[in-house]
């Protein structure tokens, strides 16, 4: 007998602070979840970083039980995902997990960038969209607005939307009563082949990598011996069990559950989020479609400021890495900052992440570079290769065409806002695709090169629009930019970490602005120090760190001007002696200087 007719799959999706980890916690307290114990503050969100910033990275899933006045008993899984456009494939794998979403609006916001963004993962995933006015105790709620825009931005019909506030409790026991009438039960056989799908996973020191899994077809258990259809592996199951929350230890798995599996992998690369589990014997015909493996897409260079904690930090990234299949690093050299790792990223905020654990947790002090995106190059000779760091950008006489990568941004905002937003997305080289009004709200649609977007874009939006427009990506594949390296030489020696690539149209813009910066943010030495910004070897912008002026002439009252001159004589050698000996201290400020480039 399957118990899947007696089961619900389903997430909460919702823009963030739209009030999910509060509905969430809110449905775990009614349905008695939440033992004194646990009651903290949003349980879903667990990292100590999550909960000071107020986003969800790592999704948890929690199993819950919920019994219908007629006395029929459900099963509920509710499976969270992350808040955050760097992990939006992680989201699409979770959806992928379920048959439903809550589709959460703030009653008071309406309709989001994430909203749309979120809305139509899940229309592609197939699942039933429960759309839920959130909020509504907020004196500024205007639940039925929110619906309407619902209808209109999405085709979800407005009288279906379930109105609610997570803070007070209310519309709980309707949303409750949707997911069972409206959410479709989980189908599969649990006699046919196994198949289930990865759609998170974490490193145990004891039991090496547990596994979240939807289990679509068959069934699995202890001793069963199993195939990861991607990575090509076999390993023999530990054990299975499901959340509740926390890892309860069970017999099986079948299909329609979502469960997690131990079976003793040990490196996360071998077990990544998308992939399908199968028998290795009996084996399923195709596994779950649109496995891609995680790939970094933002670089930076991470350097201990003391050299002797480069050990450390290597230790730091190797256990970081271990519960992280789409973090990358690699060792890595500069002439300036001496020994250090390339570091690959989903996106900044996940860069930004890594970075404040790296010196909270590991206590590391560290000089990161600029990020970057990955452009793609071919050589004169033919030869294409993809290079993320701009010190090993070929010179331009080797180069027939250089691509970068582009993203399709959509932008939610206030009419009155449209103007100065499509002025800077014109600077930052966007092209519009669409362009769409909601009653006093737009939805604009843009075409723009992902590393435009990658220093203080979402900021300048923000001030831009009063932090009233909200926004949302998607990767769209490459195309050709005519882009140039900018060399950075401090004291006339290129500081290979400081190199940036830029669109030809902006490499005086941005050089002048970077050395400005540099000369403002570097102490004053004995000597002065010329800071400039050169393509090619040709300078382009100038600027000079004054030196400090030894008043070497105050000895002399008036007097012979002869001892003057041999004064000044003695100086000049002093600070000539300087400039070949002294070495000039770049503060991290400095490495990004680039990153200020709209001041
Ligand atoms: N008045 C009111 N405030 C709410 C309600 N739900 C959430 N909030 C507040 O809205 C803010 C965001 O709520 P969260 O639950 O953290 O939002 P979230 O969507 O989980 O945020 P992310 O995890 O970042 O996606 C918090 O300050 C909550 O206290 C509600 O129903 N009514």
């Amino acid at each position: 007998m399957s118990l899947s007719p007696l089961v619900r799959n389903f997430s909460i999706i919702a823009h963030v602070d739209h009030g999910k980890s509060t509905l969430a916690d809110r449905i775990l307290e009614q349905l008695g979840a939440m033992g004194e114990r646990d009651k903290r503050d949003q349980t879903l969100d667990t990292l100590e970083l999550e909960r000071e910033r107020g986003i969800t990275i790592k999704s948890t899933p929690i199993r819950l039980e919920y019994v219908r006045e007629n006395g029929e008993r459900y099963v509920f899984n509710l499976i969270d995902t992350p808040g955050h456009v760097d992990f939006n494939y992680e989201v699409s794998r979770s959806l992928a997990a379920c048959e439903g979403v809550l589709l959460l609006v703030d009653a008071s916001q309406g309709v989001e960038a994430q909203t749309i963004v979120n809305a139509y993962l899940a229309i592609d995933n197939n699942l039933e969209i429960v759309p839920v006015v959130n909020k509504i105790d907020l004196p500024a709620a205007d639940p039925e607005g929110a619906a309407q825009e619902l209808e209109e931005v999405i085709g979800i019909p407005a009288e279906d939307a379930v109105f609610a506030s997570g803070k007070t409790g209310v519309g709980v026991p309707e949303i409750l009563e949707a997911i069972v009438e409206k959410i479709p039960a989980p189908s599969g056989d649990p006699a046919a082949p196994l198949k289930a799908l990865i759609f998170d996973s974490f490193y145990d020191a004891y039991q090496g990598v547990i596994l979240f899994v939807r289990v679509l077809e068959g069934t699995l258990s202890p001793k069963d011996q199993i195939l990861l259809m991607n990575a090509g592996k076999t390993f023999e199951v530990d054990k299975v069990g499901t959340f509740s929350p926390g890892l309860v230890v069970g017999d099986t798995l079948a299909a329609g559950a979502v469960g997690w599996v131990a079976a003793g992998i040990k490196d996360i690369q071998d077990a990544q989020v998308g992939d399908t589990l199968t028998g290795k014997e009996r084996r399923t015909e195709e596994p779950f479609p649109g496995f891609k493996p995680a790939q970094p897409v933002v670089f930076s260079g991470l350097y201990p400021t003391d050299t002797e904690d480069y050990r450390k930090l290597r230790e730091a990234l190797e256990k970081l890495k271990l519960n992280d299949a789409a973090f990358s690093f690699e060792p890595e050299t500069s002439e300036a900052l001496g020994f250090g790792f390339r570091c690959g990223f989903l996106g900044l905020l996940h860069a930004e992440i890594i970075q404040e654990r790296l010196e909270r947790e590991y206590d590391l002090d560290l000089i990161a570079t600029a990020p970057a995106v990955v452009y793609r190059v071919t050589l004169t000779n033919g030869e294409v290769f993809e290079t993320q760091n701009p010190a090993e950008f070929p010179t331009r006489d080797r180069i027939t065409l250089i691509e970068e990568p582009y993203i399709k941004l959509s932008i939610m905002l206030p009419e009155d806002y449209v103007g100065p937003v499509m002025q800077l997305l014109q600077e930052r080289r966007g092209s519009m695709v669409t362009m769409n009004y909601l009653g006093k709200r737009v939805e604009l649609v843009y075409e723009v090169p992902f590393g435009e977007i990658l220093y203080d874009f979402h900021d300048r939006l923000k001030s831009i629009s009063r932090g009233y427009a909200s926004m949302d990506y998607e990767q769209i594949g490459y195309r050709e930019g005519d882009l140039r390296k900018v060399d950075i030489l401090v004291n006339n020696e290129v500081i290979d970490a400081l190199a940036v690539i830029v669109h030809d149209s902006k490499t005086y813009s941005l050089g002048r602005k970077i050395v400005d910066k540099m000369a403002d943010v570097i102490p004053r030495q004995m000597f002065p120090v010329p800071v400039q910004a050169t393509i090619g070897g040709k300078i382009i912008a100038r600027a000079t760190v004054k030196a400090y002026r030894k008043d070497v002439l105050a000895k002399c009252y008036g007097g012979d001007i002869s001892r003057k001159k041999k004064l000044l004589e003695k100086q000049k050698k002093g600070r000539a002696r300087m400039k070949q000996f002294g070495t000039v201290e770049v503060p991290q400020e400095a490495f990004l200087a680039v990153l200020s480039n709209e001041d």
